[in-house]
Parts: C-alpha cells; sequence; structure tokens
C-alpha cells in the first residue's frame, strides 16, 4: 500500500533530529583503476565535485558510467585502486571520524525479516544512541523516527510484511539516530513505485534541509522527481559532464547546441547525451565543468569553483595518505556508540527475537532428536547390558557422534549466509563490531546445542540399558555435548565462508572423511603410519573414544545371558578398538581445542568475506 494511503510522512524534520553538525563534501582528481597488467580498466577519470550541507544531491548516468563506484569511494567502502583526495569541510577525509559521521544506504533493503519495525528501530536505538541515553529517552527517540518517516502506523507490523516504500524509509530511519551529518544512497528509488518514489526523495530532501549533506545515486527520475532534488552531478564513461542545480541543466545544455525539447524530461535528455545519443560532445561539457571542479551556474554561467582556488593548489596529496589511515591499526578501529558488552547483549536479544519467531526450525529440531531417540532406543534394545551385544553397543555409541554433529552442523550451516548482507550493512554503519557480532551468534544457539543432545541422551541412555552410573552418564553427556559444538562449529564456519549451497555441501561433505579415522570402522592400529596423524585431527575420534571410556573404563563384566561372551570383560572391548591406554581428559581436550579453534576459524573466514564483499 503507498504511503498517501495509509499516513502521511511528517514532512519537517524535528528539532531533535536536526543534524548535530553541517559537513561540506568535496573531492578532487579521484581516479579509479581495476585490474593489473593488460587488464588494467581506468572506471573514473580524475573527477572533482563537491556537495554540500542542506542540499539534496542526485548522481545521475547511463548505466556503467561509473555512479556507484564513484559513490563507494566517496563513502570510503572501496579503498584500492583509487588516487585523488577527498575533504571534509576543508580538511583531508580522516576516515575513522568520517566513518563516523557518514552513513551508507545500500540499493537493496537488507533488514531483519521476521523483526517488527518497532523491534528493529529499538535495536538500532540501543545500538547507535550509546549508553549515556537512557531506555526512557531510546523509546522517544525511536517514536519520533517513526514518526517523521511516516511508520507509526506500521509500528507492530513484521519487516516481511512491509512495502518496498516502507522497508526504504526505515532502511533509512535507522541510520538516523545517530545523527549522521552525511548520506549516501545507492538507488534509493529502484523498484518504488512513482508514488513511493516521490516520498523518498521527499523525505531525503527534508533531511538535507535538517544540515546534511544527502548524495543519492539514481536512474531515469521523472522530471517531477527531478524537481525535487537541489543539486545534480552528472557522470558519464567515468567523467563528470555537469554539476550544478537542476534549474541550470537545460541551460547548461544549451551552451553546446544541445536544446531539451519543451515538454521533454530533462533527465531523460541528459542520458541519451550522456550515452553518446547526440554525438560526441562529452569531451565538451567534460572541459566546462572541468570534470566536476567547476559548479555551473546559469546565473554565473562562466561557473564557480567547485573547490576553492586557494586550497586548490596545497590538494596535492593524494588518497594514498587517506588510504594509510584506512589500514586498520589500534588508533583506527572504528569506534561504536556503545561498549562490546551492550553491543553483544542487544544482538543477542536480536537473535533470540528471531529464533523465537522461526519456532517451527527450533521445534523441528527438539522433535527431531526426541524421535529419532525414540527410534534408535527401540531399533539397538538393551544393547548396553548384554555383553553379547557389546559390539552393537559400540555400534550405537558412535552412530550417536554422526547424528548429533550433523544436526547440530546443518541448522548453523545457514546462520551467516542469511543475514551476511544485513550484517554487511551495520557492520558498515559502525553498529557494532564484527566480534560483537559473531559472539552473539555463537552464544544464541548454545543453548539449543545443549538442551536438544542432552534430551536425546537421556532417552537413548535409558532405553538402550546404559550403565545406572551418574558418573558415566554425565561422562558421556560431556562428550555429546562437546561433539554437538564441535558440529555447530562446523556449521559456523563454512557459513562464514560460503554462500548457502557451497555451505551446505561442504559442512557434511568435509567431516564425512574424518569418521574413518574415528576408530569404529578400522582399529587405530592398523591405520598406516603415514596416514596415522589424521586420526588426531578426526574430532569423531575424540567423540567415539570418550564414549566408549564413559561407558566401558574401569566397569565390572557385562551381564552375559548366553553360555559364552567373547567381551563379557569391558577392558577386552577396549582392548579391541585400541583404547585400553586411551585417556578421556584427552578426549574432552581434543574437542574443546576443536571448539575454540573452530570458531576463531569462522571469525576470521567471516572477515575475510565481509572484506571481500567490498
Ligand atoms: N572490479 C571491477 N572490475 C572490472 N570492471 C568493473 C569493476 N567495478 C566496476 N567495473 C566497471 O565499471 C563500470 C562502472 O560501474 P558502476 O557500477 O560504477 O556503474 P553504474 O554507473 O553504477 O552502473 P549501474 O547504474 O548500472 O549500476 C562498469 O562498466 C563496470 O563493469
Amino acid at each position: 500500500m503507498s504511503l498517501s494511503q495509509q499516513e502521511t510522512i511528517n514532512l519537517k524534520v524535528p528539532h531533535e533530529l536536526q543534524a548535530s553538525t553541517s559537513l561540506d563534501f568535496s573531492f578532487r582528481d579521484v581516479s579509479y583503476t581495476v585490474g593489473k597488467g593488460k587488464n588494467v580498466k581506468t572506471i573514473l577519470h580524475k573527477m572533482s565535485g563537491a556537495f554540500k550541507s542542506g542540499q539534496l544531491t542526485a548522481i545521475l548516468g547511463p548505466s556503467g558510467a561509473g555512479k556507484t563506484s564513484l559513490m563507494n569511494i566517496l563513502a570510503g567502502l572501496k579503498t584500492s585502486g583509487i588516487d585523488g583526495h577527498v575533504e571534509v569541510n576543508g580538511e583531508t577525509r580522516e576516515l575513522k571520524t568520517f566513518r563516523k559521521q557518514s552513513v551508507y544506504i545500500t540499493q537493496q533493503d537488507h533488514l531483519l525479516q521476521d523483526l517488527t519495525v518497532y523491534e528493529y528501530m529499538m535495536s538500532a536505538a540501543h545500538l547507535k544512541l550509546g549508553n549515556q541515553f537512557s531506555d526512557k529517552e531510546k523509546k522517544s527517540e525511536t517514536k519520533l523516527v517513526m514518526k517523521t518517516l511516516g511508520l507509526i502506523n506500521s509500528k507492530h507490523t513484521r519487516i516481511s510484511c512491509l512495502s518496498g516504500g516502507e522497508c526504504k524509509r526505515l532502511s533509512i530511519g535507522v541510520e538516523l539516530f545517530n545523527n549522521p551529518s552525511i548520506l549516501f544512497l545507492d538507488e534509493p528509488t529502484s523498484g518504488l513505485d512513482s508514488s513511493s518514489s516521490m516520498q523518498c526523495v521527499t523525505l531525503l530532501r527534508e533531511i538535507a534541509r535538517s544540515g546534511r549533506t544527502v548524495v543519492a545515486t539514481i536512474h531515469q527520475p521523472s522530471s517531477r522527481l527531478l524537481d525535487h532534488f537541489d543539486q545534480l552531478y552528472i557522470v558519464a564513461s567515468g567523467s563528470c559532464i555537469y554539476q550544478g542545480p537542476v534549474e541550470s541543466l537545460v541551460p547548461y545544455l544549451k551552451t553546446v547546441n544541445l536544446n531539451c525539447p519543451s515538454y521533454h524530461n530533462p533527465a531523460d535528455f541528459v542520458m541519451d547525451v550522456a550515452s553518446g545519443e547526440y554525438g560526441d560532445v562529452l569531451h565538451q561539457l567534460r572541459s566546462i565543468v572541468k570534470n566536476g571542479r567547476l559548479i555551473y551556474n546559469q546565473d554565473s554561467p562562466s561557473g564557480s569553483l567547485a573547490l576553492p582556488s586557494s586550497e586548490v593548489d596545497e590538494l596535492k596529496e593524494d588518497l594514498k595518505r587517506d588510504n594509510d589511515k584506512k589500514k586498520p591499526n589500534k588508533k583506527n578501529r572504528p569506534v561504536y556508540a556503545v561498549p562490546f558488552h551492550t553491543q553483544v547483549s542487544v544482538l543477542l536479544n536480536r537473535t533470540w527475537r528471531t529464533i523465537w519467531r522461526e519456532k517451527m526450525l527450533t521445534k523441528v529440531r527438539f522433535l527431531t532428536h526426541v524421535i529419532f531417540a525414540v527410534f534408535f532406543g527401540l531399533m539397538f534394545g538393551s544393547v548396553g547390558n548384554d555383553a553379547a551385544l557389546i559390539l552393537n553397543n559400540a555400534g550405537m555409541l558412535f552412530f550417536n557422534l554422526m547424528f548429533i554433529v550433523f544436526t547440530a552442523a546443518m541448522p548453523t550451516v545457514v546462520t551467516f549466509p542469511l543475514e551476511r548482507k544485513v550484517l554487511a550493512r551495520e557492520h558498515l554503519n559502525n553498529w557494532y563490531s564484527l566480534k560483537a557480532y559473531y559472539l552473539a551468534k555463537t552464544l544464541a544457539d548454545i543453548p539449543f546445542q545443549i538442551l536438544f543432545p542432552t534430551v536425546y541422551l537421556v532417552i537413548i541412555y535409558i532405553m538402550t540399558k546404559q550403565p545406572l552410573s551418574m558418573e558415566r552418564f554425565i561422562m558421556f553427556l560431556l562428550i555429546v555435548i562437546g561433539i554437538s559444538l564441535v558440529g555447530q562449529g562446523i556449521g559456523l564456519f563454512f557459513g562464514a565462508g560460503f554462500d548457502i549451497q557451497e555451505a551446505v555441501f561442504l559442512a557434511p561433505t568435509m567431516a564425512i572423511p574424518l569418521l574413518i579415522f574415528a576408530g569404529f570402522f578400522i582399529k587405530l592400529s592398523a591405520v598406516p603410519p603415514y596416514l596415522n596423524w589424521i586420526t588426531y585431527v578426526s574430532f569423531f575420534r575424540y567423540g567415539f573414544e570418550g564414549s566408549m571410556l564413559a561407558i566401558y573404563y574401569g566397569r565390572p563384566p557385562v551381564d552375559c545371558f548366553q553360555p559364552y561372551c567373547y567381551f563379557r570383560s569391558p577392558s577386552k572391548l577396549l582392548e579391541q578398538f585400541d583404547m585400553s591406554q586411551s585417556s578421556y581428559l584427552l578426549c574432552i581436550a581434543g574437542l574443546l581445542f576443536y571448539f575454540v579453534a573452530l570458531r576463531f576459524a569462522g571469525y576470521f573466514l567471516l572477515r575475510f568475506k565481509l572484506k571481500s564483499m567490498r
């Protein structure tokens, strides 16, 4: 439903949401090159320009002209292959400060679909407003932003049910909490109908009027939409061919004998010009505005300098200096509004809400453990206290491990792929650190990774008549929980580094070969010496040995209901499996090592993946 049918945006940005600092933004001789050697391609050619606070600027140009590349560079997202100089309020941009002053709103609205508008807004408020604000103040600020954006009526609507326009306004709204001075938006109107596009641009203009610098790339705006922008920056083939007010565009084009027909949308006309449909005038246009150094104004057709001339010669330091500052070092780490523990607790709360909303998956996971425990219990019967069936019991102990590992790994494998784009946007806009996110995601599932295997184990332990010793049960339980947490680690690891299809394939495929080195299918002493080290790499070995030791180590002879039972003595069974000298504590340590190592590896993989997305 379009906004006009539902509620109206409060077009005046309230005093509380006015920008605290106004920042003018300029750049000079920005070039962008990709590829190496013969494949070098220059995408942007020494472009200059300036965006002023209080103004809404549209970056316009045909597809492939370089709009997104330019904006990514200006927003500080792209850092390699760049040359040039970027300034904020006349001073060289300092990336750490700039990242706190600006936000980047991506073309697609990557939001948490299972939360309501209010819940998502509140999580943004908690993460972005800092602890100096009380909960009451955060709530009233959230209400104010929702009112300003016309989202009050959708307060309790799940994000998955919002219209495209509402999603866009929500994406903008959540970034307004920490009062950014500069907003970059990549195609904010794409996918919206004309009325929603108009509301979105009207809102952006009002945000600009509140003292902010708002820059948006835009595709084929209608002339009505175009009129809502203050400034245009037109890109063609990686160069600037116009920079100036919207109303000066037509007179500007006239200066090179390009007459926009009456009643023709100037945006469409200039797009045709930029695409080369009116001959080779691009070079001429580019030189009139000096590739963005000049802001054209019909009242002074010679244009005004985008950058003060006195500074022009001083600004010879290139972006390398800027880039050096971008290299992560202690001094340059982004500072978040709230401390690490608050980030973790807000993210945990948010994740648990999502899990609660997706109750079906949790129920399915729980029921799977109960149903299969009962089924396996029936299938194996009383193998736990019958010496004649002792090998079956060993088989059951081994089978448990496979079941627990795969039921732990498969639901977690999708954790990161499903949310990676939300993470990229929120992390980019300094909501929280990657460490806090990773920790919250890992912790959120741990209660389930403990509860489900415990329920499974209690059922199967009783049904298969394992020894009635609390000590043995707890030892066995620790192994099962350990292997479950390792399984979770495997899911997180592959999910962190790969896309969803690859991750669901790789997680089980990479784990299966390790099964053979667990000591069940082949005796550990029979493994060829040059492959023996893999048995120490196989976490299944620690799980299997640990389970066997928990059930059989130091146990008196097992009941035998037949004339002769070869494995009546548990120590004979352990010898058979080369486990008589094994240490239970070593098995726990092995699982603990895997638990920690997989989580660290997953974190670094996620960090790498996130960087490669930029
Ligand atoms: N990493 C890269 N390697 C090779 N070419 C690239 C790379 N990044 C961008 N390009 C090319 O640079 C040009 C500009 O891309 P960019 O995405 O900035 O264009 P755009 O104006 O935003 O286009 P659109 O409106 O279609 O999104 C395109 O031709 C694109 O193929």
